[in-house]
């Protein structure tokens, strides 16, 4: 087996924008830091909207070129952040975008006529044997995927949470499809979230510059929706400051899907953002090492 560097990440995401938005800083400081990062985006976001008007043309309705596109603003994006190793689930185009819609309760959901090919209609076994040999492969000591919610509830994100959570554990069994490769256990699993804490300063600010849209109806005082984690139960932060402006580079490359405004960033819908430095995480598998401040400030740590 080739020489592998001493610590080893690998990212699990949806589309191509998920892994800037929830994780650019972290991918940027540990491939400066000198670890292996390793990105899988399960679709190539085919079903998205586009948000520059001169590539209205690309989307799904239309011409139908979107996830092409896609691809090319992930590499992008990438080249910002340093990343070298990013590949598509199975290969580009195996699972498509899936598309979603808001239901009554304006959380995302699942589209009504969703097609055959698309990564909610996966069979769940065969997507995960599409990631078995990867973590084979990288063996990597940390993941990263969504929550069971996929953190807004958003299907392929669902999808992805599900279909990473199931190979990591296919892939730790000696005697499960050797013909996959050798065995191998993922030490500490992680889902990016937003502390409590974070979002009511960043809710502050809009709402205090005026923005009373974004997150609307959401009291920065009041009740926090479902993707927002108590402080107490945020494990990790990285705090990669230095690396925001590559953050920002990689937000922006992401063009189609993401307008970036100084400090906040924009998805259609206008929900504005604070882009965090600070990137926060729930550990659930392994063992938590804190640091003087409570909590850990490196992925990697305690091992
Ligand atoms: C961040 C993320 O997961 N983006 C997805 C998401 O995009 C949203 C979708 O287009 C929705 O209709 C908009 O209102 C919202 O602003 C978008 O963020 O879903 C897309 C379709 O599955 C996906 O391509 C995109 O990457
Ligand atoms: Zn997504």
């Amino acid at each position: 087996m080739s020489e592998l560097p001493d610590r080893r990440l690998l990212l699990v995401h949806a589309h191509p924008d998920d892994e800037t938005i929830n994780n650019g800083a972290t991918m940027a400081r540990y491939v400066a830091e000198g670890a292996q990062v390793t990105l899988v985006t399960c679709t190539l976001g085919e079903e998205g909207e586009v948000l520059v008007p001169e590539l209205a043309h690309l989307a799904a309705d239309q011409t139908d070129e979107l996830g092409k596109h896609r691809i090319g603003e992930l590499a992008a994006a990438m080249a910002e952040l340093g990343v070298t190793d990013h590949r598509f689930l199975g290969g580009p185009g195996k699972y498509r975008d899936t598309g979603m819609i808001y239901n009554a309760e304006g959380n995302a959901d699942v589209p009504p006529d969703t097609r055959p090919d698309s990564f909610w209609k996966a069979d769940l076994l065969a997507a995960a044997n599409d990631l078995v040999p990867v973590i084979r492969e990288i063996r990597p000591q940390v993941l990263v995927t969504y929550d069971q919610w996929g953190n807004y509830g958003h299907p392929d994100h669902i999808q992805a949470h599900r279909v990473a959570t199931y190979a990591a554990a296919l892939a730790a069994a000696p005697a499960y499809r050797e013909d996959l490769g050798e065995a191998w256990e993922i030490t500490k699993i992680y889902w990016p979230t937003i502390a409590e804490t974070s979002m009511r300063e960043s809710l502050r600010k809009l709402r205090e510059a005026g923005d009373t849209t974004t997150f609307e109806g959401i009291d920065p005082d009041g009740p926090m929706p479902p993707m927002i984690t108590p402080d107490r139960l945020v494990d990790c932060v990285i705090s990669a400051g230095e690396y925001l402006d590559r953050k920002m580079n990689a937000m922006k490359a992401h063009a189609t899907q993401i307008t970036v405004d100084g400090p906040f960033f924009a998805l259609s819908n206008n929900t504005g953002n604070e882009i965090f430095g600070d990137e926060a995480y729930r550990l659930v598998k392994g063992t938590a090492a804190p640091g003087p401040s409570g909590v850990e400030t490196d992925l990697f740590a305690g091992l």
